[in-house]
């Protein structure tokens, strides 16, 4: 199959193409998705921090448009990124979950880091460069774990207080310096729950662009402790069984995919596919 949407560093002094725009609000979006023919967009009344060209979808060029301020644009509207990856189609969700990441990035390191100096955008490359410090930085990525921790027909599902009300999902947490994946696994579902677990085994991988996470997907089986949820970041933890499911996370995140395909495999159903 080949895909809709390949990822490039286009030439910006090029005119014409599809262009994206992202405010602190979100994305504009009208009646037709949130892709503008770029010249006309180009022409509104927006205050433009940066351009970058980001890639081919259907083969055309598409840019993005990284504002200062979200602006009036008759007959649009903005939208934050969740809202279209709960709502949208996802070969779009996937451009402006690039657009975010590149954008974001590039806004965050207009400096050089070492020597304060302005950076400046290198041509044909996804880095931005200073010249006295001879500096590259590239785009961030920050690895995350994520493991179903099960034993037998229960699964352990946790609740952060940021979660929507009524929502357990499965652990997670950001790599650290030093460690393997494997290490930040185990790091974790202690400081969490303060649990141990065992048989830690990849099922896969996605990214996840709120902002920068790669979220590294794991099975793990219980092997001994009583749950103890960390203050502050776990409100609350339990077992449920796999025909007593609270609410979950939302489908197209690998959360919910580790949860389903351990559900289907017990059950003898059909395993889901990982959304990209
Ligand atoms: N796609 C999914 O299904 C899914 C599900 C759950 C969590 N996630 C994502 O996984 C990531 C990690 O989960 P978490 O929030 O439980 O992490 P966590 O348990 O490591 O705790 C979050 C804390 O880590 C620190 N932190 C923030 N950014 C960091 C970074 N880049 N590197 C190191 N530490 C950082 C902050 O103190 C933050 O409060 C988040 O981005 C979250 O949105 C994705
Ligand atoms: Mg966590
Ligand atoms: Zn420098």
């Amino acid at each position: 199959m080949t895909s809709r949407w390949t990822t490039a560093v286009l030439d910006t002094d090029v005119t014409g193409g599809w262009a994206v725009a992202r405010s602190p609000e979100g994305f504009l979006f009208d009646d037709n998705g949130a892709l503008f023919p770029r010249e006309w967009l180009k022409r509104q009344d927006l205050s433009l921090l940066a351009e970058h060209g980001i890639g081919h979808l259907d083969g055309e060029p598409v840019y993005l448009l990284e504002l200062q301020a979200a602006g009036e644009v008759p007959g649009c509207g903005w939208k934050g990124l969740r809202g279209f990856m709960l709502e949208g189609d996802h070969t779009l969700y996937k451009v402006l979950g690039y657009a975010a990441q590149i954008g974001t990035w590039a806004r965050e390191h207009r400096f050089c880091g070492n020597c304060g100096q302005a950076m400046v955008q290198v041509p044909r490359e996804r880095a931005m460069y200073c010249q006295p410090c001879d500096l590259r930085s590239y785009p961030r990525i920050s690895p995350s774990m994520i493991v179903l921790i099960t034993r037998g027909d229960e699964i352990l599902l946790a609740r952060s207080p940021r979660f929507v009300s009524g929502v357990y999902s499965t652990l997670a947490g950001f790599a650290e310096p030093g460690e393997s994946a494997e290490d930040c696994l185990i790091r974790e579902v202690r400081e969490e729950v303060q649990i141990e677990v065992r048989n830690i085994q990849y099922l896969g991988s996605q990214c996840w662009p709120f902002p920068h996470s790669m979220m590294l997907g794991f099975h793990a089986e219980y092997a001994a402790g009583e749950i103890v949820p960390q203050a502050d970041e776990i409100e609350d933890a339990q077992w449920f069984n796999i025909h007593a499911l609270p609410p979950l996370p939302a489908s197209r995140s690998i959360a919910r995919y580790l949860i389903d395909v351990y559900v289907a495999r017990r059950l003898g159903h059909a395993e889901p596919v990982l959304p990209g």
